[in-house]
């Protein structure tokens, strides 16, 4: 009765279920009028939770389950506590990549939840028409607060706010940014200059975009200082699960967006599109809604770019040839004396555009994502599959860009070319399975501004340093430590030797 009730009315939240299945042993007893005793009450409790496991293992395995006909492991079929414990340990995105090695482009990675890798389920789940977001996101929301970051919004309040948010990535908008980028790059590589040695160059990637980001959310100054105190990084870091942290962070964007407030800005930031200081809606957002979207965008903006910029190194140095490709290519575009924040000149780096995206191909910084849910109303039709309504999809971007139906040659091989040379009659290159920043109405909307962060940033850093591994770096354990906690969290140090040129 338990399993039919709970699977016909699937609860929120595990608080009531827990109170209702704690009581109801006890209630039998009384019911029977049986005598209490410890053992008749543990005996009552065992048998209560040994039924009722197993009715919901026997229908999970069944053929009568609606994803009975979706290979997956035993394991994942019963429970999803297994993927919670994978996930927890950051190697989510490389067991998503073994389970699709051996079941096939469909996997069941959960009782009701399937991790999908064929091409025409991106248009079909994210794209146009697509799917909302599924029960991953809740976890991600505050219930004390009323207010949603633009993450966590479905439907109609997602376009809402959508809409003020594409504004504030708009080509004029990104216009305006140019002077904080090019102010924060110039920061970035005198650091670097003053720095000149064994660098843990990831970490000076991160300080930058924190930095940058937080100019951009609310006005800057204040983040600055935060993004080079040790303790609160780490926080940052994790806080799709810290709530502590994520309080911490709340209060630090409530009040740098006071600052913000009271100081002003000197130019158009994306705090400014946010709080529609120009007056273009019909309601302007409330203070607690741009302060989400300001946390928002510095969690969102920051790791993203950082771990994009520090794969990109480690990518090159593991690929001399490259390297000396796209240094050359960055000095012929930028002869000495041309100003490298000269962004007009971005569209002639091609072999560098190549490595960026070979980069974001075999460690896109969300590597696995969160999922999508199929509405009600029956189920759909999935790349020719039925899958029922309710269930959460995963389109992962990791495993989708590694299958050799997406991309070949050498779908785990860093091969630069393959974004620029002429197609052969057995390459692949699927343009439609290349998803680091997603697709569809809920994609990146900070895309061009990531693209031209990272082109910025690693053309000046070729430009002005000759760069190698550091002496007795195991460079082949730092891409091992990467850990999928949603975006991409880095295990270790990347110590390079830098020198200038
Ligand atoms: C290389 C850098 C970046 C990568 C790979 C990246 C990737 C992604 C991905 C995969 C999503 C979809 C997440 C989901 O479906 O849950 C996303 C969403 C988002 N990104 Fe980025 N991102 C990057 C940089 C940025 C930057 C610089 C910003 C600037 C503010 C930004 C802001 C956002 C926002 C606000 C969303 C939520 C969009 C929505 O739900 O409508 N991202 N990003």
């Amino acid at each position: 009765m338990n399993h039919l009730y709970f699977h016909q009315f699937e609860p929120k939240s595990a608080n009531g279920p827990l109170v209702v299945l704690t009581v109801q042993p006890l209630l039998l007893l009384g019911a029977v009028a049986a005598p209490l005793s410890f053992s008749s009450i543990l005996e009552t409790y065992v048998v209560f939770i040994l039924a009722l496991c197993s009715s919901i293992v026997v229908y999970r395995l069944s053929p009568f389950h609606p994803l009975a006909h979706i290979p997956g492991p035993t394991v994942n079929k019963i429970t999803k506590l297994w993927g919670a414990w994978v996930s927890s340990g950051g190697d989510q995105h490389r067991v998503n990549k073994a389970l699709h090695d051996k079941y096939g482009p469909f996997v069941r990675t959960g009782p009701n939840e399937v991790s999908i890798i064929h091409v025409d389920a991106v248009r079909a789940v994210l794209g146009t028409g697509g799917f909302q977001k599924g029960q991953y996101y809740e976890p991600r929301t505050d219930p004390t607060l009323s207010t949603r970051s633009l993450l966590t919004l479905r439907n109609e309040a997602h376009a809402n706010r959508r809409r003020i948010w594409n504004r504030g990535m708009s080509s004029e908008s990104l216009q305006e940014y140019e002077s904080i980028l090019a102010k924060r790059v110039t920061q970035l590589v005198d650091r670097l200059e003053g720095l000149c040695g064994t660098v843990d160059i990831a970490e000076w990637f991160s300080y930058f975009t924190f930095d940058f980001m937080g100019d951009m959310a609310f006005g800057g100054g204040n983040i600055a200082v935060v993004s080079h105190i040790p303790w609160l990084v780490p926080t940052l870091y994790k806080i799709p699960m810290a709530t502590r942290g994520l309080k911490e962070l709340r209060q630090f964007g409530a009040t740098c967006a006071t600052n913000r407030i009271k100081t002003g800005s000197q130019v158009k930031d994306l705090w400014y599109h946010l709080m529609d200081e120009a007056g273009m809606e019909k309601e302007q957002p409330s203070f607690a809604e741009v302060v989400a979207d300001g946390v928002l965008s510095i969690i969102a903006g920051s790791d993203t770019t950082a771990i994009a910029l520090s794969s990109f190194v480690w990518f090159i140095l593991s690929n001399p040839e490259a390297y000396q490709r796209v240094q050359a290519e960055v000095d012929s575009v930028y002869p000495d004396g041309e100003s490298l924040l000269d962004i007009s000149k971005h569209s002639e780096l091609r072999f560098l555009t190549a490595c960026l995206n070979e980069t974001l191909r075999l460690h896109p910084p969300v590597p696995t994502n969160g999922t999508r849910q199929v509405p009600k109303g029956g189920g759909k039709l999935i790349a020719d599959r039925f899958i029922p309504e309710n269930t959460q999809i995963y389109i992962p971007p990791y495993s989708l860009h590694r299958s050799p139906g997406n991309f070949f040659p050498g779908p785990d091989q860093f091969d630069p070319d393959r974004w620029l040379r002429k197609q052969r009659p057995d390459d692949v290159l699927n343009l439609a399975a290349f998803i680091p920043f997603s697709a569809g109405a809920a994609n990146c909307v900070g895309k061009s501004l990531a693209w031209r962060e990272m082109l910025m940033v690693s053309s000046s850093v070729l430009k002005k340093f000759e760069l190698r591994f550091a002496d007795d770096f195991q460079s082949k354990d730092w891409l091992d430590k990467l850990q999928d906690v949603f975006v991409t969290s880095i295990g270790g140090p990347l110590l390079v030797e830098l020198s200038l040129r």
